[in-house]
């Protein structure tokens, strides 16, 4: 079984404290494991909002939007993400995966934010997916719940949906691994319960606590980027012209939902000082089968090294009066840079595509943005304008041909400098230190060391 623990990995620790023994150059702080995030996202993408009628009083949005139960969805292939998704008014999220991805499924490791039903399991083990892991919330029963029956049928409903989901569970091949079990019938019965293919996760005592403590991470990380007081504002520097009609911005809801995917990326980063992360929507022109209505994912990213290079292998110093050439400037990959490079969608000239920074574009990536095609930026310009010496952000503020919409928020860049956190981004680094502490613990009992 496949559980949503922090799990450095050993060579990630290893390669961590090795580190501080042969340089002087700080450590990276704690970091989200891929599994954590995957797993955040997906329980983030249960709240993606959905467009509301415009007669809706707006001191009832929060309660109608954050009401609705979807599902959320993370597809990954090779270790990123290719698709993020909530189930939609008529079709449950590992429908909508079908439907979006089709054979480019097969082998992908798919993270739901509720058990999958029979419906969605069975066409997805067709679909030959590598891994299912879900989040022990309640099943997905949004579909029962609309059949014009009385409760004792939807119960009923619910328990073949649990027997057929168990044997298509035991006839899957090895490989498949499902976690089909919600954490409410206690400990005891889920240990029962769990045989055949599932492989066992040993600590099952630290199930609650990792559960809660995840909870916790994201609810500081969405708690840091303020809902309806602030926003996004569009800045123009060129005027929209009649021949050439500029697309309308997101609502203040998605943006801001977007920015919090992106603040998630960010806690992967590899840099020492500054997390960063970035993702890319876009707006198709159909209407699609998602809880996301005409938005789909194009890719995301945070700043990191060079794919397949060890920790450690480059300069990590950023401070200034240090010898230029042991600075990181040169080598990070920008969080701009990973979400295009390993985009899982084209970029189409006909379409609007968004793309959501958690920092100001700098000069590398200004021109990268606008040759990729994206025609919306919603970011903060706190350091635009500012020339750091090894990394610029002079382009920004003159950047034609794509609109800037930038979030007021006094301190909503400064909150991703760990050298700056303070209040939610604090609480989300302790939450996060608290992860980190357990799986060292775990790292340390798999190796009989005194934990
Ligand atoms: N849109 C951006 C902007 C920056 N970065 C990354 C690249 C580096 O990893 C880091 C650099 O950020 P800063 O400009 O904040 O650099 P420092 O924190 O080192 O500078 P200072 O202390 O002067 O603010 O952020 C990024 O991925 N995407």
């Amino acid at each position: 079984m496949y559980w949503p623990t922090v799990s450095h990995s050993m060579s990630e620790l290893q390669s961590c404290s090795g580190k501080r023994k042969q340089m002087s150059a700080q450590c990276h702080g704690p970091r989200l494991s891929k599994v954590n995030l995957f797993t955040l996202l997906s329980l983030w993408m249960e709240l993606f909002p959905k467009e509301e009628p415009e007669d809706i009083n707006q001191n009832d949005f929060v309660s109608l939007t954050y009401s609705t139960r979807g599902t959320g969805l993370v597809v990954v292939r090779d270790q990123r993400v290719v698709g993020l998704h909530c189930s939609g008014p008529e079709l449950h999220v590992g429908q909508v995966a079908v439907i979006r991805h089709g054979p480019r499924l097969a082998a992908s490791d798919l993270y739901f934010s509720r058990r999958p039903c029979a419906t969605c399991l069975k066409m997805l083990i067709n679909a030959g997916v590598s891994r299912i892991s879900f989040w022990p919330g309640d099943p997905e029963m949004s579909l029962l719940a609309v059949r014009p029956n009385g409760t004792d049928s939807i119960s009923q409903e619910a328990m073949l949906d649990a027997i057929a989901s168990e044997k298509l569970k035991s006839n899957s091949q090895p490989h498949i691994s499902v976690v089909v079990q919600p954490v409410a019938p206690g400990l005891q019965q889920f240990v029962e319960e769990t045989s055949g293919n599932f492989c066992m996760e040993p600590y099952f005592s630290n199930l609650r606590q990792n559960m809660r403590e995840l909870v916790g991470v994201l609810a500081s990380v969405a708690a840091s980027v303020p809902l309806l007081q602030h926003g996004f504002y569009r800045k123009d520097s060129q005027p929209a012209t009649s021949e050439q009609p500029q697309p309308q911005g997101v609502s203040q809801e998605i943006a801001r939902h977007c920015i919090v995917q992106a603040r998630l990326l960010a806690y992967r980063t590899e840099d020492p000082k500054v997390g960063v992360g970035a993702v890319i929507w876009a707006e198709g022109k159909s209407g699609g089968c998602d809880g996301t209505g005409r938005l789909y994912l194009v890719g995301c990213g945070y700043n990191a090294y060079p794919v397949g290079s060890e920790y450690g292998q480059y300069p990590q110093m950023d401070t200034k009066q240090q010898d230029r050439q042991r600075r990181k400037y040169r080598y990070i990959i920008h969080a701009e840079q990973n979400a295009l490079t390993f985009r899982s969608e084209e970029i189409r000239e006909e379409e609007n595509t968004m793309l959501f920074v958690t920092k100001c574009p700098c000069d590398e990536c200004v021109p990268l943005i606008r040759g990729a095609g994206i025609k919306q930026i919603y970011t903060t310009d706190l350091d635009s304008g500012k020339d750091k010496g090894d990394i610029s952000y002079l382009r920004f503020h003159s950047l034609q041909g794509v609109l800037k919409f930038i979030g007021h928020y006094s301190d909503f860049e400064k909150h991703m400098s760990k050298k700056d956190a303070q209040g939610p981004c604090s609480s989300m680094l302790n939450a996060l230190g608290m992860l980190q502490r357990h799986e060292g613990c775990r790292l340390a009992r798999e190796n009989k060391l005194q934990c």
